[in-house]
C-alpha cells in the first residue's frame, strides 16, 4: 500500500508507486528539449493538459519530472538538502564554478548568513543613494537617444546595481569590460556544450575566464587591505565582498572553508542570479504601466506627492521606498506574477522518493515552475489580466506567489530587486514620459522571459517639453500630448 506522503520520503523503487504520466516515447538526449526551449509557456500548457499538473518529460538530456501545483512546487523547494540538491544543465554547470552551489547544506546556511548581511533591509538602506544615483544617470542618458532599448538598458542598470553591492565599483571602463563579458557568459547558458572555436559556448567560456580574473585580482586587493570593521554600522555598510573575505566571525570552521575560489564562484552566483532576473522584470513593469494608463495616472501621483516633499537635491529615504509606495509595489508584484520569468528551477533527487502518490527515482530531475503557479486559472481568475489589487488586503494565498522561490534557496536579493525596482520607477514617472515605438509582439523566453525585441520606447524629459514640475502640481494626468504616456 503506497504511502500518499506530503514530505519527501525515501521509497523502494519496487514500492508499487509509478513515476507522473507523461509522453510515451522519448528521443534520447533531445527528448522534449526543443519544444521546451521554443515555447516554454506553451509546452507546460499542452502537457498539463495532457498529463496532469504533475508530469514526466525529458529535458537537456535527463529524464525529468514537472511540478506545477503550489503544494508539490513547496514540497520539493522546501525538502532537506539530503532529498534534492540544485541541478542546472550541463552547458550552465560546466560554466558556473563547481563551488557555486554554495557548498554543503552547514556551509551554505553559513555562506547565505553572510551573503544576505549586505542584502538585507538593515544594510540595504545605506546603498538607497548609490541606487538612486545609478537609476538617475541611466535615465539622464535616455533623453540623448532617439529610441531606447529597455532590456539592454535595464541590464546595465541593475549590473551596476549588483557591481555596487558586491564590491562598491563604479560605472566606467572596468564596470563596461566586466558587463559584456556577463553577456556573452549568459548567452552560452542553454547552448550545447561545444567547446569549438566560435561557438557561442566557446566565448561563454572566455568570457567566464576574464571574469574570474578581474574577481580574484579585486579579491587579493582586499586581502591587502586593513579596514575597521569592528562596531555594528561599519559591518552594515561593508560591501559584500568584504563582508565575505574580511570580517572576523566566530564560526571559525566555516570562515575557513570559505576559500577565494569560492567567493569567486559566489560572486558569478550572485550577479547572473540578480541582474537579469530584475532587469526582465523592470521591462515588464514599464511595459505594464505604458499599457494601463489609468494605473500609470496612479502611480505617477503616489511619486508627485513623494517629490513634493523631498527637498531638492536630497536623496530618496528608506521609509519613502518601503513605505510610500504601496500602488507601485502592487504593480511590480503583479509584473513578477504575470512576467513568465521563473520558468523552471531545477533540482536533483538524491533517493528513490514519493510524493502524492508518484515514484521519483534517484537520479531524476525534478523542476517547479513559479510562473506556472502564478498563472494557474485555479488560483488566479483570469490569471492573464495584469490586475495588482490581487496585492491588497492580504494578498495571494500562501506559496501561491513565489517569484523569489521558496526554502532554504530563496533568492537573497528579493528586497534589493524591489528597491531598485522602486526608485527607478519612481525617477521615471516623475521626470519622463515615454512612448513605445517597436513592440513586436510575443516573449522572447530565453535566458529570462522579456518582449521581443527587448522593447524600444522613446523618452522626452518633461521639463524639457515645457511641462515644469513647480507649475504643475497636482495636475498629473492632465498633461496627455496624445501621443506621450503619463
Ligand atoms: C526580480 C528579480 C529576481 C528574481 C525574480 C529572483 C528569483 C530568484 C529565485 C526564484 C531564486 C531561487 C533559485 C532556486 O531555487 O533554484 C533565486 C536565488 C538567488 N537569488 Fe534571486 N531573483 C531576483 C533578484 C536577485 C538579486 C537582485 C540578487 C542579488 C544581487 C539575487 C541573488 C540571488 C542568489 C544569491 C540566489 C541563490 C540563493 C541560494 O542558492 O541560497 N537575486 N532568485
Amino acid at each position: 500500500m503506497l504511502k500518499q506522503s506530503r514530505v519527501a520520503v525515501e521509497v523502494s523503487s519496487t514500492s508499487g508507486a509509478k513515476t507522473p504520466p507523461g509522453p510515451p516515447w522519448r528521443i534520447p538526449l533531445v527528448g522534449e528539449t526543443l519544444s521546451f526551449l521554443r515555447d516554454p509557456h506553451r509546452f507546460y500548457l499542452t502537457r498539463i493538459a495532457r498529463y496532469g499538473e504533475i508530469f514526466s518529460t525529458s529535458l537537456f538530456g535527463d529524464k525529468c519530472i514537472i511540478v506545477t501545483t503550489p503544494e508539490a512546487s513547496k514540497w520539493l523547494l522546501q525538502s532537506a538538502q539530503k532529498f534534492f540538491k540544485p541541478a542546472y544543465p550541463e552547458s550552465a554547470n560546466s560554466l558556473i564554478d563547481p563551488t557555486r552551489s554554495f557548498g554543503s547544506e552547514q556551509l551554505h546556511n553559513y555562506v547565505r548568513r553572510i551573503v544576505g548581511s549586505s542584502l538585507y533591509p538593515e544594510s540595504l538602506q545605506f546603498h538607497v543613494p548609490a541606487i538612486e544615483a545609478l537609476a538617475c544617470s541611466v535615465l539622464d542618458s535616455w533623453t540623448k537617444q532617439k529610441s531606447i532599448n529597455v532590456y539592454s538598458e535595464m541590464a546595465k542598470y541593475t549590473f551596476e546595481v549588483a557591481m555596487k553591492i558586491l564590491c562598491g565599483m563604479e560605472p566606467g571602463k572596468q564596470m563596461d569590460a566586466l558587463f559584456q563579458n556577463m553577456q556573452d557568459f549568459e548567452k552560452a547558458f542553454l547552448t550545447l556544450n561545444i567547446n569549438l572555436p566560435f561557438t557561442t559556448y566557446r566565448r561563454g567560456l572566455k568570457a567566464r575566464d576574464s571574469m574570474f580574473k578581474a574577481v580574484e585580482e579585486m579579491i587579493q586587493q582586499r586581502r591587502k587591505k586593513k579596514r575597521d570593521w569592528s562596531g555594528r554600522e561599519q559591518q552594515q555598510r561593508l560591501d559584500m565582498l568584504d563582508s565575505m573575505i574580511c570580517v572576523e566571525t566566530k564560526d571559525e570552521k566555516f570562515a575557513n572553508a570559505v576559500t577565494d575560489i569560492h567567493v569567486r564562484g559566489i560572486i558569478m552566483t550572485i550577479l547572473f542570479a540578480g541582474h537579469e532576473t530584475s532587469a526582465a522584470q523592470l521591462v515588464w513593469a514599464i511595459k505594464n504601466l505604458h499599457d494601463n494608463p489609468e494605473l500609470l495616472h496612479g502611480v505617477k501621483e503616489e511619486h508627485e506627492a513623494i517629490r513634493r516633499k523631498r527637498e531638492p537635491g536630497s536623496p530618496l529615504t528608506w521609509s519613502q521606498v518601503m513605505k510610500e509606495m504601496p500602488l507601485t509595489l502592487r504593480v511590480i508584484n503583479e509584473t513578477m506574477r504575470t512576467s513568465y520569468v521563473g520558468l523552471f528551477l531545477p533540482r536533483e533527487a538524491l533517493d528513490d522518493l514519493e510524493y502524492d502518490g508518484y515514484y521519483f527515482p534517484k537520479g531524476w530531475k525534478v523542476y517547479a515552475s513559479p510562473s506556472m503557479v502564478h498563472l494557474n486559472p485555479k488560483l488566479y481568475t483570469e490569471p492573464y489580466k495584469f490586475d495588482p489589487t490581487r496585492f491588497q488586503d492580504g494578498g495571494p494565498k500562501p506559496n501561491t506567489f513565489i517569484p523569489f522561490g521558496n526554502g532554504q534557496r530563496l533568492c537573497l536579493g528579493g528586497e534589493l530587486a524591489k528597491v531598485e525596482m522602486l526608485v527607478l520607477i519612481h525617477h521615471l514617472v516623475t521626470t519622463y514620459s515615454w512612448k513605445i515605438k517597436e513592440d513586436h509582439g510575443g516573449i522572447r523566453w530565453w535566458p529570462v522571459p522579456i518582449p521581443k525585441g527587448g522593447l524600444v520606447i522613446q523618452v522626452e524629459r518633461e521639463v524639457e517639453r515645457g511641462l515644469e514640475k513647480e507649475t504643475r502640481q497636482g495636475q498629473t494626468g492632465e498633461l496627455g500630448s496624445g501621443e506621450f504616456q503619463h
